[in-house]
């Protein structure tokens, strides 16, 4: 069972929790004992400029090979991370890759759905993760999963990124090269509501975190962009150099608004490199059925309603219009496996590995489906009836939203592997073991599941 460590500060708001699970290898103990003790014992281990001084330890070609914590997966990785064809220098570089997997990487909003999907993918790779999450949309149980699936263990610090001071203590107690950033409030509707809290958070949060980021001389970033900053493109599918705007709602804002603070920021300082990655319609869930996503509430996504029809929970979907200039008048998205999201993020990190600047990346399928299709494909992986209705357009809805990804595919060597058929089993799945998602207790077929999937 996973063993948890709590700390209570004595301002009380900061709860740090050491997440492990199962056995591991003993030096995965010994480092995990070292990190416990910078918590008391300032930055023993975590000298936040450490990441300066990486360059210098290939020189001793045994530091990667010999070192202890490098995951045995590390080693796959290193057959294709340079283009340089030279084979000493290819080895050196890829040893300096290894080396930085070594690090820590900071995921901001990594107890979420994207976020967790993304922080298994990253363990599986090698890379060490430290997630600084608040929880108010996301579940700890999602990690204990995570640990569970990777066998390998999760650093996680309560924090908010809208206060400087978690982010501070975390990026003191831990040596970052690289951060992913996803924490953000979501829901497009309730943008429009409470506007300005959702400038203070995705705008504000985005803000310190990149100030404290330069505190720390960690310059490395990973930001979950989205499609929306598009707004309705004049061209699909869209790519990468289309006009961005203008955007239908205050969410979408934050996005473009960030995009823009990032652009400032790398022209005025070229150590940054900062990979956005626009996201298109995030679906499905990790094979196992272990992780998902966990609405809160009445869903707002296609998908997740359509899952609540299912249950039973809702009485039928709301088809929002059906005279949209489409083939079928309903609108049409580019639905993209939440696991071929994860895997963007690590051809994001190893992009970073090779100091890009400041590069936008579309993550989508390229294919678009429509509403109708969608609820056709749900029906026949759930071999049930799905009952709809068709209402009225939803104000700020596109007709169709599509993505050109191969920019992503030729510089990160990345392209999407999961079909909707996957999308929609993977999500029933996930469903049928976890009803209530994270609330309920895991099914122990579930667990049977992870078996298989714990190598994967
Ligand atoms: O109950 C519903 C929900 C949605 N739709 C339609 O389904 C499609 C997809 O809608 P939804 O799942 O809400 O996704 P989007 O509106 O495309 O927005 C998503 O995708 C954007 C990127 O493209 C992100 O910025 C947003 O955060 C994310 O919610 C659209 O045509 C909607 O009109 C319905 O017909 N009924």
């Amino acid at each position: 069972m996973p063993r948890i460590y709590h700390k209570h500060t004595n301002s009380g708001t900061e709860v740090v929790e050491q997440l492990k699970v199962m056995d591991y290898l003993s030096h995965h103990r010994h480092q995990d004992r070292r990190l416990v003790q910078t918590k008391t014992n300032n930055r023993q281990l975590a000298e936040p400029n450490d990441h300066l001084h990486l360059s210098a330890r290939p020189r001793n070609r045994h530091t990667a090979h010999n070192h202890t914590n490098v995951h045995p997966n590390a080693h796959e990785h290193t057959d294709h991370g340079s283009s340089c064809t030279i084979p000493s220098c290819k080895k050196l570089l890829n040893e300096m890759e290894v080396i930085m997997r070594q690090k820590y990487v900071l995921v901001t909003g990594g107890a979420g759905y994207i976020g967790s999907h993304t922080v298994l993918e990253l363990l599986q790779t090698g890379y060490k993760i430290v997630v600084m999450d608040n929880l108010s949309n996301s579940n700890l149980e999602a990690l204990r999963r995570v640990e569970i699936l990777a066998g390998r263990p999760v650093h996680f610090f309560k924090g908010d990124i809208t206060s400087t001071a978690d982010l501070e203590r975390v990026f003191s107690q831990y040596a970052f090269w690289a951060v992913i950033h996803f924490a953000a409030i979501k829901a497009v509707g309730e943008s429009a509501q409470i506007p300005l809290d959702y400038y203070h958070n995705n705008v504000t949060g985005s803000l310190n975190l990149m100030r404290v980021m330069n505190q720390f001389k960690v310059k490395n970033l990973v930001f979950s962009s989205s499609a929306t900053v598009y707004g309705e493109p004049e061209i699909v599918p869209v790519n990468e150099t289309a006009r961005l705007g203008p955007v239908t709602n205050p969410y979408g804002r934050t996005k473009l608004f960030v995009e823009e603070m990032v652009r400032d920021l790398c022209k005025s300082d070229p150590e940054w490199n900062v990979c956005l990655l626009r996201f298109f319609n995030p679906v499905g869930a990790h094979v196992s059925g272990m992780i998902g996503e966990h609405p809160q509430g009445i869903p707002n996504n296609l998908l997740p309603y359509v899952i609540q029809v299912l249950q039973g929970r809702l009485p039928h979907v709301c088809i929002y219009g059906d005279d949209y200039d489409t083939p079928d008048g309903t609108g049409v998205r580019d639905y993209i496996h939440v696991s071929d999201l994860a895997t963007g993020h690590v051809a994001a990190l190893r992009k970073l590995e090779k100091r890009p600047g400041c590069v936008a990346y579309n993550l989508g399928t390229g294919t678009g489906y429509s509403v109708k299709q969608i609820v056709n494909a749900m029906e026949k992986a759930t071999k049930k009836k799905i009952p709809y209705k068709v209402v009225d357009r939803r104000p700020g809805d596109v007709a169709t939203c599509t993505a050109d990804a191969s920019l992503a595919n030729r510089e990160l060597g990345w392209s999407p592997i999961r079909s909707m058929d996957e999308m929609c089993q993977d999500m029933w799945r996930w469903t049928h073991l976890n009803p209530q998602g994270y609330d309920g207790p895991l099914k122990a077929t579930a667990a049977a599941v992870a078996g298989d999937h714990k190598s994967s």
